[in-house]
């Protein structure tokens, strides 16, 4: 006696394998159905390599095709085990944001070395050159971006975009901002937890009429926490800019988080490194360069890791000044500062318009495997 091979693959369709949704000869599980006599040979395969739902799945076969073809079937069932193809670790789930072309990642390693300073003469300056730009102040521990544009106290609008209430960024010098800042009291001390902070930035991001942009500067807080992972798990970052000074303290911190953006669970691409504070110029002797704290130590660095270096900033008082009044100092036209910020927004471009080409999309991504770190444990 020999059973028809139509037959046999018609009981299996019976059979759903465990953790799949459709049954075995529809899900491709089903290899082969060979029959000789009454022999019946079945090769499977399975993503499981777990012995009981091995051993359940052949005794299905065994009594399916015994119940539904003949009892007098020999059935011999052969599984091959085949992992799932898995993507990359990182790779990278989640929701893009509508609207947002590049959200761009302003870090350092080390506090107090001038990345909301960097952040917000990007911004000017990427207004300036045309693009929609909008700066999302994430730093929890000491949000400055709304004394740096001047609008510490606006309160953001709520409106109404397509039945939805949202918050409205505040906007200064063509840019539009939103603060984790708006929020607290100045003089009180916040205290998150990353899930919590994670939470609050994504409503900043995913809750707010943002409109249509094409940068967003997202100012992250300094240091390299479980804060950064909960944001880099919640929002799809297309690359990260790490701000530095020249000094052997900051640039070990620098090293650590471009290390933590590498990370292979994380890999946000280093857009590059900004060395701030590269030189003091006083203001009467504009020709003197004084390197107090060394000098390319962050071009030496980037060189090093092999991630683009994107410019230097140097020390100068009308700097400190403009972050103060709230008037980032690019805005001053046809200063050294300006051309300073030109050079390293062109290059901040360039590097994001290189990433987009070379890399698929960020989406915000996915860590898989961080035991004991709080942030992940969901
Ligand atoms: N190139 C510069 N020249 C002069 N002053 C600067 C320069 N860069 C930053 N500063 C000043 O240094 C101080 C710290 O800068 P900023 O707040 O940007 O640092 P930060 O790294 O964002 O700090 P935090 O770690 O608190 O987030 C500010 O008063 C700022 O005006």
């Amino acid at each position: 006696m020999k059973f028809n091979k139509q037959d046999i693959l018609k009981a299996l369709e019976a059979i759903s394998l465990a953790g799949e949704g459709k049954n075995m000869v529809e899900s491709g599980a089903v290899l082969n159905v060979i029959t000789f006599a009454n022999e019946v040979i079945v090769d499977i395969k399975m993503t499981t390599p777990a012995m009981h739902i091995k051993k359940r799945a052949e005794q299905d076969i065994i009594n399916t095709i015994k119940e539904k073809v003949s009892k007098d079937a020999e059935v011999k069932v052969n599984i091959k085990v085949e992992a799932p193809a898995k993507g990359d670790a990182n790779l990278i789930k989640g929701k893009p944001v509508p609207g947002i072309k590049n959200i761009v990642a302003v870090a350092s390693g080390k506090g107090g070395v001038g990345k909301s300073t960097v952040t917000a003469n990007l911004a000017v300056t990427l207004a300036k050159m045309g693009f929609k730009v909008g700066v999302l102040d994430a730093d929890i521990y000491g949000p400055s971006i709304p004394l740096m544009f001047d609008v510490f106290n606006e309160r953001p609008l709520s409106v109404n975009v397509d039945g939805k209430s949202k918050m409205k960024p505040i906007e200064n010098y063509g840019v539009k901002v939103l603060s984790i800042g708006f929020f607290t009291k100045p003089n009180q001390a916040v205290i998150w937890r990353g899930p919590m902070a994670s939470k609050a930035l994504n409503q900043l991001i995913f809750d707010a009429a943002w409109g249509e942009l094409d940068f967003m500067l997202l100012d992250l807080p300094p240091g390299t926490g479980d804060i950064h992972l909960s944001i880099m798990q919640s929002l799809p970052i297309t690359g990260a800019v790490v701000v530095s000074t020249p000094q052997t303290v900051a640039l070990a911190d620098a090293r650590k988080g471009v290390a933590m953006f590498q990370q292979e669970n994380i890999q946000v691409p280093v857009l590059g490194i900004v060395e701030n504070m590269s030189y003091f110029t006083p203001a009467e002797l504009p020709e003197n360069k004084y390197y107090i704290f060394g000098d390319g130590g962050a071009k030496n660095l980037a060189e090093d890791l092999e991630i683009p270096f994107l410019g230097e900033v140097p020390l100068v008082q009308s700097i400190r000044e403009a972050g103060d009044v709230g008037r980032p100092a690019a805005l001053q036209t046809a200063t050294p500062i300006e051309k300073a910020f030109e050079e390293i927004t062109k290059n901040v471009v360039s590097e994001t318009v290189k990433r987009n080409d070379t890399l698929p999309p960020t989406e915000a991504i996915k860590i898989t495997t961080m035991a004991g770190c709080s942030a992940v444990k969901k």
